[in-house]
């Protein structure tokens, strides 16, 4: 006999009431760009956006920008605490960025994760590559560009919160950082804010539909499979 109209919400793998429907894997977000080109720009509004994707948080040893707040920017540590947390295991990456450390605290994501939930990095090349090889499945990796190297010094400039010389050594750091771009998934040429946050939410909703992370849909089909 065929089953009622609404038995697929009650069948295994499907989450009544979610947007997604089905249960699945959370996924981790990387955006990677040249210093300036807008990366906390566009976390930002897909963070106030989108209420499934949760900020990992990094550790500095990094000063704080007039206005950044720690444990919500950064946390911002001295550079022993810093080598104690990574020489306990307690980072899932970490690297040197014109001359301070950073790094990603690994528990908050496996928590983040475990309970379904998406990850977005705001991290650079070298971070990206280690966690490429600690969960290449979960990694979705995303390369901002400016749309011109006069955006990008203008940007860098009117941000207004690093010094002439901080803003040149990220200028001349810009190329190399560039140079890294074959190694992400999709490249955004971040002209237009609301234009790249619209392309970044759709990378993100197609992402989500990838087969590989839909835990539940196994036990969807087969459910669907045998009311037919
Ligand atoms: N590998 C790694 N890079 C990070 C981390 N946090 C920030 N970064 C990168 O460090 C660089 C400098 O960041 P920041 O000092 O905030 O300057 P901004 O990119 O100009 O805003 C950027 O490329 C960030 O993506 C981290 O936890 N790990
Ligand atoms: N598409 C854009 N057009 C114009 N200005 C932008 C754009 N994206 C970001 N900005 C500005 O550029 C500056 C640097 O952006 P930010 O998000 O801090 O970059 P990042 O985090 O990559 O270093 C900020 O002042 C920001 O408001």
């Amino acid at each position: 006999m065929a089953a009622p109209a609404t038995s697929h919400f009650s069948l295994p793998g499907w989450k009544p009431g979610s947007r997604s429907g089905l249960a699945r894997r959370g996924l981790m977000l990387v955006l990677s760009s040249p210093s300036g080109a807008g990366k906390t720009t566009l976390s930002r509004r897909l963070l106030a956006e989108d209420d499934r994707i949760t900020m990992s948080v990094s550790v500095t040893t990094r000063a704080p920008r007039p206005g950044e707040v720690d444990g919500k920017d950064y946390f911002f540590v001295s550079k022993e605490r810093f080598e104690e947390l990574r020489d306990t295991g307690a980072l899932l990456e970490h690297a040197t960025v014109f001359s301070n450390l950073y790094g990603t605290p690994r528990q908050a994501v496996e928590d983040a994760l475990s309970a379904g939930r998406d990850v977005l990095f705001d991290i650079d090349w070298q971070g990206t590559q280690q966690l490429d090889q600690s969960a290449e499945q979960d990694l979705v990796k995303v390369f901002l560009l400016p749309p011109t190297a006069e955006d990008l010094e203008k940007r860098l400039r009117t941000r207004a919160q690093d010094t002439d010389d901080v803003v040149r050594q990220r200028m001349s750091k810009a190329s190399d950082e560039i140079s890294h771009f074959t190694e992400y998934d999709y490249i955004l040429i971040n002209q237009d804010v609301e234009d790249s946050l619209a392309k970044l939410k759709a990378i993100l909703q197609a992402e989500r539909l990838k087969r590989r992370r839909l835990t539940g849909l196994a036990g969807f089909v087969k459910g669907l499979r045998d009311a037919l």
